[in-house]
């Protein structure tokens, strides 16, 4: 079996008298994509915050490739290699594809300068190879602001790989989007493992069902069942919940 490399244990969130999550168990397997699914309001994006650094659990235990990561504020996580990209937010219009993803490399490797190993990777090779990561090569040249909205998404997630995270998390990545660039999307992530590891969020329950390896189902903040998609489509709990939340 495939070594685990994020694990959660008994994963609590409360929001005063609130409990937003309770006893979530994960284990997202190396080089794998595992997605959390579930209902409105299942927790799903304060599971993100909570693995990710941006809230503090109230029970339970986050373990990073070996290490004990529950307390660690979201930027020392960042350090261990933890990405997580959301939406287009930090894409330059005005510059081209190619200049944007050299300015993610530049200021990973300038920021951070005793990651000095990264510094050797000469950056043109390292841009070369995003823009395959990300399914951009054809449009290198284009200006950032001219892509469609799923081009701008692919951008934004290769601008989150230039840090080489060994595990990033992407939240809706399909959100909005037409249909060819579901496609491609799709596509682009599914080629992301086992190279990289993919923790996904995403509302498309054919896109989930085609691309995961695993998938965890959330509902009312707990866990109601874990496995390859064949097990989840077919699982009485999960329809029975999607039934109870109309979608
Ligand atoms: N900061 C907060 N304070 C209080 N309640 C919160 C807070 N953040 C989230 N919640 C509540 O926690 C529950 C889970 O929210 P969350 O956004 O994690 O669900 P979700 O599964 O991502 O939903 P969606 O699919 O609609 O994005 C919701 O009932 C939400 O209102």
């Amino acid at each position: 079996m495939a070594e685990t490399l994020l694990e959660a244990r008994g994963l609590g969130v409360r929001f005063g008298d609130f409990r937003a999550l309770s006893e979530v168990v994960l284990d997202v397997a190396a080089g794998s994509l595992h997605a959390v699914i579930g209902p409105n309001g299942a927790g799903k994006t304060t599971l993100f915050n909570v693995l990710t650094g941006r809230i503090a659990p109230s029970e339970g235990r986050i373990v990073l490739a070996g290490r004990d990561v529950t307390r660690l504020p979201a930027h020392r996580r960042v350090h261990l290699g933890m990405a997580r990209s959301f939406q287009v937010t930090n894409i330059f219009a005005d510059l081209t594809v190619a200049e944007n993803l050299r300015l993610a490399v530049q200021a990973v490797s300038g920021a951070e300068p005793w990651v000095f190993w990264r510094a050797r990777t000469p950056s043109r090779e390292k841009v070369a190879a995003l823009l395959d990561e990300a399914g951009l090569a054809a449009r290198a040249d284009w200006r950032a602001g001219d892509l469609s909205h799923g081009g701008q998404r692919a951008l934004e997630i290769g601008m989150a790989l230039a840090a080489d995270p060994r595990i990033i998390f992407l939240d809706e990545p399909l959100a909005g989007m037409g249909i060819d660039d579901i496609h491609r999307t799709k596509e682009m992530i599914h080629d992301l493992v086992p190279a990289r590891t993919v923790v996904l969020i995403e509302h498309n329950m054919r896109v989930v069902l085609d691309i995961s390896d695993r998938i965890t189902v959330l509902a009312q903040g707990r866990p109601i069942a874990e496995g390859a998609p064949a097990m989840i489509r077919s699982d009485a709990a999960v329809r029975e919940a999607y039934l109870g939340s109309g979608m």
